[in-house]
């Protein structure tokens, strides 16, 4: 047992699927259990009984939602009193009420992975971007159909074409460099402008410039009360018409009925999306539209990068207990 001494527990919510190894290496600083509830209800009995009195840290995967539903101020005033961390194992923590977390006596520490998952999901973006300029859909469909290239229409080239960020973080910074080996050009807008040396030298613009010039779009910003359908009616309106729209962050960001009008219109060409509003619902729109190319939310969907981000999420709970500080707490918290 670590400096924490007996009587530390970590508790698991959902699954380790890759870093088995380091996660059992983990009963080195607290006893490793694990949740015996399948749904919110008996979870929250449990946590009312006592069941998880001595849980110092948690670990959470994006799936154990279904065990636990959203992290939000209901819950974290359910969880043990004996609690000060939350690991969980992603970049985008929006099923976590944060506020609640901080507001808590004792608080609770929230830790996201970011910079693991930042190769992976620009690829998936690099592959929408592709696929919805090319009409790649279309193309694959009317194959399958017997049709060959059939009706497709004619693609567009990346070559020349205006990408623009909306977020230019991890994720979005890694889109840029791939996106100019194809030879876009990269123009962004973020919260905050960022240094040369950070932008590797794209325009930052307004966002309102953003929508007026981008020749494809693509979201890359955290979902929030701040962002919820940042993308809708009225931005599409003020976009280039044949525009290309790509979204790899959370469906949420962007009204995905705005969408699909913006696309039976013409307005918008194609869309490239790995994650939707109401996962795993589609809308119906968007499903029986062969112009659009949807996956479905694979964007971290590769043993390496999963493996890192368990290994990451993991570490957080380690560097934690062993020190005090969680690894890669998560920005709303970075003063604490
Ligand atoms: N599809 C997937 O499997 C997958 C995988 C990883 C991450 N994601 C999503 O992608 C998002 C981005 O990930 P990241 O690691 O790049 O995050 P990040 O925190 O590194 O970057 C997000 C950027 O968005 C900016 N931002 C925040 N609010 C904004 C606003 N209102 N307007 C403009 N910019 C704003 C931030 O300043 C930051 O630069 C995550 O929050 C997550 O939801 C999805």
């Amino acid at each position: 047992m670590g400096s924490n001494g007996a009587g530390t527990k970590i508790l698991l919510l959902g699954k380790i699927d890759h870093a088995q190894k380091t996660w059992d290496a983990l009963s080195d600083v607290g006893e490793l259990v694990k949740t015996g509830a399948s749904n919110r209800t008996e979870f929250l009995q449990e946590c009312r009984e006592g069941k998880y009195d001595g849980v110092v840290a948690i670990y959470r995967t994006f799936h154990s939602i279904s065990i636990t539903g959203l992290i939000d101020e209901e819950l974290v005033n359910a969880l043990p009193s004996s609690l000060k961390y939350m690991a969980h194992c992603g970049a985008g923590y929006d099923m976590i009420d944060v506020h609640a977390c901080t507001a808590r006596n004792p608080p609770i520490r929230v830790s996201n992975v970011p910079t693991a998952v930042d190769d992976a999901t620009a690829d998936v973006n690099i592959f929408l971007i592709l696929g919805a300029l090319r009409n790649f859909n279309g193309g694959m469909h009317s194959l399958r159909e017997g049709k060959f290239i059939g009706q497709t229409p004619v693609g567009h080239d990346p070559r020349g074409k205006v990408l623009g960020i909306l977020g230019m973080g991890g994720i979005g910074r890694n889109l840029k460099k791939k996106a100019e080996a194809f030879g876009m050009k990269v123009i962004y807008h973020n919260r905050r402008q960022l240094s040369e040396e950070l932008s590797g030298g794209a325009q930052y613009v307004t966002f309102d410039e953003l929508l007026a010039t981008s020749d494809v779009l693509s979201l890359n910003l955290p979902l929030n009360k701040n962002t919820r359908h940042i993308i809708s009616k009225a931005e599409f309106a003020k976009m280039k018409d044949g525009v290309v729209v790509v979204n790899t962050a959370r469906g949420a960001v962007m009204d995905e009925a705005a969408l699909v009008e913006a696309l039976d219109s013409g307005k918008v060409f194609s869309a490239g999306l790995d994650v939707f509003e109401e996962e795993p619902k589609i809308h119906p729109g968007l499903m029986n539209n062969h112009n659009v190319i949807l996956v479905p939310h694979m964007g971290t969907w590769t043993v390496e990068t999963m493996t890192s981000m368990e290994v990451w999420a993991i570490d957080n709970i380690r560097q934690a207990l062993e020190t005090g500080k969680l690894k890669s707490p998560v920005p709303e918290q970075a003063d604490m």
